[in-house]
């Protein structure tokens, strides 16, 4: 019998990333010539050209609305799809170098916890068999009382008692549920959790507990988090660092500080208005920003994928800019331009996609 697959997490030597992942696209469909010469299908542009590391024991969230690629991103880093383009790394190790095998034992160490742990649990089984299951899946504890006393420790640190073993799904609340989802992914010792949306699907009033819970299990267990989130206040409250996606691309990166506090590129700054919007201490704040809904992956609009959506780009267009010819012709054709967004450097000020970031807009009143 093989022995189980170990995965060195042992980053490289000049630091101390542990999730890398470097220029990945993937695309679904197909963009093969099929019968008669036509094209078997649209290709649907998920994920495009992002790029991030995540240092060990931090917190990495990826922001963006439905539809922006996060959960394909997800997968990704987890190696439950394949990229099309570009490599993800965890520890040192390249998931493209993994054979299905090596894909299934490395995630013993990058777990994947999903929004709706009603769909992601199996009703037939108790929480017990479930925890058992994802022990046998990993050939952990084959001693069925060290087993057992792993189920036990696990169980406790997520806050729920021995009695709760015995339940089915539906005999738990939603936030009982989610944390049962959360001790199948602790009780393998995984190093990463990749949290898709972990408090979406709960009551608000539950939500707090389960993202204090996660906190708590991170200082604890020296856990490294990727956390996939559509809600700005979430990350700010979590993320060390965090990546805002939309339409495939990070638009905007860098340290949670400077992104939620001084957000540079328009899509951040109308997302961060529409979060205090929803306070409802901020009622009597402007009308939100953003309109219109993100435009579809197999139509993406040209230059700045943003630019149809973009108050920044409708304010200059109100104010003429657009038939305006600057001395290099620049400034009219910015917001369909695309520029590479340099990744920043460790420690660094945020980067963001957006031209007009750093540059007022024209005054409307003359
Ligand atoms: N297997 C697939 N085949 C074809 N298209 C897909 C597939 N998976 C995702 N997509 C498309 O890729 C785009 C990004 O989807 P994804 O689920 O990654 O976004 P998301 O930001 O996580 O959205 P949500 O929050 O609604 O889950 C969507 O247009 C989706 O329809």
């Amino acid at each position: 019998m093989n022995a189980p697959f170990r995965l060195p997490l042992t980053p490289d030597a000049a630091s101390d990333d542990v999730v890398i992942v470097q220029n990945v696209s993937r695309h679904f469909g197909s963009s093969r010539t099929g019968l008669f010469g036509r094209r078997a299908a649209p290709v649907v542009r998920a994920v495009e050209d992002v790029s991030f590391r995540v240092p060990r024991g931090s917190c990495f969230a990826i922001v963006g609305e439905s539809g922006s690629g996060k959960s394909s991103l997800a997968r990704l880093v987890v190696g439950l799809l394949r990229p099309t383009s570009g490599e993800v790394t965890i520890g040192s190790v390249a998931l493209s170098s993994l054979d299905d095998a090596g894909l299934r034992g490395m995630r013993r160490k990058v777990q994947l916890v999903l929004q709706d742990p009603r769909a992601s649990l199996d009703p037939r089984m108790t929480v017990l068999d479930t925890l058992a299951e994802a022990l046998t899946v990993h050939s952990l504890h084959r001693d069925r009382q060290a087993r057992r006393e792993r189920i036990d420790a696990v169980i406790g640190m997520v806050g729920l008692s021995q009695a709760h073993l015995t339940r089915y799904p539906h005999e738990l609340s939603g936030g009982q549920r989610q944390r049962v989802a959360i001790a199948r992914a602790i009780v393998c010792e995984p190093e990463i959790l990749v949290l898709d949306e972990p408090v979406s699907a709960l009551d608000v009033s539950v939500q707090a507990q389960i993202i204090n819970l996660l906190a708590d299990l991170q200082a604890r267990l020296a856990l490294t988090y990727i956390v996939i989130t559509h809600d700005l206040a979430l990350v700010a409250h979590m993320a060390d660092a965090v990546g805002v996606m939309y339409l495939g691309r990070f638009v905007e990166q860098g340290d949670v500080g400077d992104v939620c506090g001084a957000p540079r590129h328009p899509y951040t700054q109308s997302l961060m208005a529409i979060a205090a919007q929803v306070s409802p201490l901020d009622r009597d704040r402007p009308a939100t920003v953003l309109e219109g809904s993100i435009p579809s992956p197999l139509a993406i609009p040209s230059g700045c994928s943003f630019h149809t959506r973009c108050p920044r780009a409708r304010a200059l267009a109100a104010a003429g800019v657009e038939a305006v010819d600057t001395a290099d012709g620049r400034l009219a054709r910015l917001c369909v331009e695309a520029a590479p967004l340099p990744h920043p450097a460790p420690g660094g000020r945020s980067t963001a996609k957006c031209h007009f970031a750093d540059q007022s807009l024209p005054d409307q009143s003359s």
